[in-house]
């Protein structure tokens, strides 16, 4: 049985919220196999060494497209993903396509910190 997936996006003024998060949560966390889009991921790592994380590309150049690729193939179980609502971003239309992507495929995805907790304490049983 492989162990289930999450993945963790954070924009980069949600960064720090979401290594704060992490760190916070790190226990639960390590029971999974960890996907990032790179920055973040590198961002946990600094902070949770010991997480199995796999970093892919950063959110810009692909990486949002990448885990929508891993929704698609049904091996993400949830997904954490701290967007910014008030910043504009080159790669909008990747951020909207992963949040459709979850929405199919009926995967829980947090938004912002409140429904994390809750994703978290329901996944990470
Ligand atoms: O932009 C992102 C998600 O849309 C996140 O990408 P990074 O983690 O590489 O900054």
């Amino acid at each position: 049985m492989h162990r289930p997936n999450i993945a963790l996006i954070a924009h980069d003024l949600k960064k720090s919220d979401l290594v704060d998060w992490a760190a916070s949560h790190e226990d639960k966390l390590a029971r999974f196999d960890i996907v990032a889009t790179g920055t973040t991921g590198t961002r946990v790592l600094e902070r949770c060494p010991s997480l199995p994380i796999t970093r892919l590309k950063s959110g810009p150049l692909g990486g949002d497209q990448q885990i929508g690729a891993l929704v698609a193939e049904g091996r993400i179980q949830g997904i954490i993903f701290f967007i910014d609502p008030l910043t504009s971003l080159p790669h909008d239309v990747d951020v909207k396509a992963l949040i459709r992507l979850a929405a199919v495929y009926d995967i829980p995805i947090a938004l912002n910190l409140a429904t994390a907790e809750l994703v978290i304490e329901k996944l990470g049983h």
